[in-house]
């Protein structure tokens, strides 16, 4: 069962080419490590799956029966999202975050409750949760944005740059909600520059080099592509 396909994906702002034919597909229980130089196309290839980025020519779909272009809604609804940068909303506080979510994919109330509480408390969020997100320092709006992606159960999961600004509390109990949501079933793609962190989560990669795949392979192959990216 493929999660996710991407077929000759070309994306292109004004003359621009920020992607080009990218074609790779998600096996279903994989964790897919996208990897890349800085501006190598990485985020703006999980915007463009999450259809925040309008793309200019090839198909994307999930599940092996949702179509970005024909059924938006249910295709939506099979995706969760962490962007590098929280997207959260002003006027909301972060439980109003959280209730949104949970009514967005249909999360019945006590388990939402009963997942939200779990998660504020594994991020230490519990004063926290009737304030704004003006007042959250940016690693607690990055807590709340993650706890929301994470709320409901989805065959996919989008993460960019997992770890940025978290501190090493958070890490690792992100980590463990990870691999809980890998053991359920869930499959999922994450940009990382901290390739050490995603070893032992990531069963294969994916390259990309300047807006085209460089690469994609099994996870053994980390070691070389460590060497020949530079990064560690
Ligand atoms: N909306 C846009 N309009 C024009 N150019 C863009 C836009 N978004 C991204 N770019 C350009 O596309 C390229 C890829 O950017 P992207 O953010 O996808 O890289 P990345 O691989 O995620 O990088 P990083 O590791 O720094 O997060 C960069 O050259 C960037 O300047």
């Amino acid at each position: 069962m493929k999660v996710l396909e991407v077929n000759q994906l070309d994306v292109q702002v004004k003359t621009t080419k920020l992607l080009e034919q990218i074609t790779f597909s998600i096996d279903a229980g994989s964790v897919v490590a996208l990897l890349g130089h800085n501006g190598a196309g990485k985020s703006t290839l999980m915007k463009t799956i999450m259809g925040i980025q309008e793309k200019s020519a090839g198909d994307i779909v999930v599940q092996e029966a949702y179509n970005q272009d024909i059924d938006f809604l249910n295709y939506k609804k099979q995706i969760a999202f962490i962007p590098e940068e929280p997207m959260l909303m002003s006027e909301l506080t972060a439980m109003q975050h959280f209730q949104l979510y949970g009514k967005s994919y249909q999360l019945e109330e006590k388990e939402l409750m009963a997942r939200v509480e779990r998660y504020v408390k594994g991020f230490e969020l519990q004063d926290k949760l009737n304030e704004y997100p003006e007042s959250l320092s940016k690693g607690m709006r990055q807590k709340v944005q993650i706890i929301c992606a994470m709320l409901p159960d989805v065959p996919l999961l989008l993460i960019d740059e997992p770890f940025m600004g978290l501190d090493i509390y958070a890490v690792d109990f992100f980590e463990a909600m990870i691999e809980e949501k890998m053991k359920n079933g869930a499959s999922i793609l994450l940009t990382t520059h901290q390739l050490d962190r995603v070893k032992n989560l990531a069963n294969q990669f994916i390259m990309l080099q300047e807006g085209k795949l460089l690469h994609k392979g099994q996870a053994q192959e980390f070691e070389t592509i460590t060497r020949r990216s530079g990064k560690r």
